[in-house]
């Protein structure tokens, strides 16, 4: 059953932000969410994590309510890697991967555990940083600390995932290793993504939000059709398919009035 959304909405000075989505994540599946900047995919990704609450509708975990499932069970559960992370500079990067395994932690204040440094240091190596986990946080570049976050993520062992664009920062190897690794975690990923190719190339069912609302949703290639992405991004695009039915993109100039002859 896993993560779902019922009519969720949230408001912002009257103006709708997430406008009634309903939507069931695939258990174990990568769900990419996709939509231009300002279409709700951040306030979205919010809602499922617990860190907003609804304005109306429900997030449901298991079926549960998440509002009404106690903090510390849902942070056990779901790990968020947000678009900009606020972390101490003096942590260093094993002590980043540990603040993943505190909600398992039997009492708030206990020390870390042999079992909590394997799990840390498993997640290190898995996003290709084992070597840097004596270095500052201050000291890291952008994509090192990107890969380093989702390190502290995987470290936390959730059931689900939620990522604000976790390819930002990185070079294209490091986005497809991340994208490789997050196909292939039996966790339920939900993430934002801004490059539709890759989106296409590695999620299972993608979700097109245009002003707050869910226009598509489904498998990449039912979402991204030439129509939906000149309605929803004012672009033209060419797609080709691949043999297993993926799409792939060639953007042409941008539609609309203002378009260039
Ligand atoms: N607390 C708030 N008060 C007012 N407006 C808000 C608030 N939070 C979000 N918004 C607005 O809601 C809209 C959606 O924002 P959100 O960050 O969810 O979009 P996004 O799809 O993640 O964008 P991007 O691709 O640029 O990251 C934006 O217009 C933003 O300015």
């Amino acid at each position: 059953m896993s993560l779902r959304a019922h009519d969720v909405r949230w408001t912002a000075q009257g103006r709708p932000i997430v406008d009634g989505i309903t939507v069931a994540f695939t258990p174990g599946g990568l769900t990419g969410l996709l939509g231009p900047n300002g279409s709700g995919k951040s306030t979205f990704l919010r809602l499922l994590a617990g860190l907003l609450r609804p304005h109306g509708g429900t997030v449901l975990l298991d079926g549960h309510d998440l509002d009404r499932l106690p903090r510390r069970d849902v942070a056990r559960r779901l790990a968020v890697v947000a678009q900009e992370v606020s972390t101490d500079a003096e942590l260093t990067v094993l002590d980043v991967a540990l603040l993943g395994r505190i909600p398992h932690h039997r009492r708030l204040a206990a020390s870390t555990g042999e079992d909590d440094l394997v799990r840390a240091r498993r997640a290190l190596r898995r996003c290709g940083v084992a070597d840097l986990e004596h270095r500052r946080w201050s000291t890291l570049s952008g994509g090192e600390r990107q890969r380093v976050n989702i390190a502290r993520a995987l470290a936390q062992e959730p059931t689900e995932l939620l990522l604000d664009e976790p390819t930002n920062h990185l070079d294209i190897a490091h986005q497809l290793a991340l994208l490789d690794l997050l196909a292939a975690t039996p966790v339920t990923v939900v993430t934002a993504l801004h490059d539709l190719n890759l989106a296409a190339q590695y999620c299972d069912q993608l979700l097109l939000l245009h002003e707050g609302r869910l226009v598509a949703a489904g498998p990449p290639g039912e979402v991204l059709t030439e129509e939906t992405v000149e309605h929803v991004y004012q672009v033209r695009a060419l797609i080709t398919r691949s043999a297993a039915g993926r799409p792939s993109l060639r953007f042409l100039n941008r539609a609309g009035p203002s378009a260039p002859g």
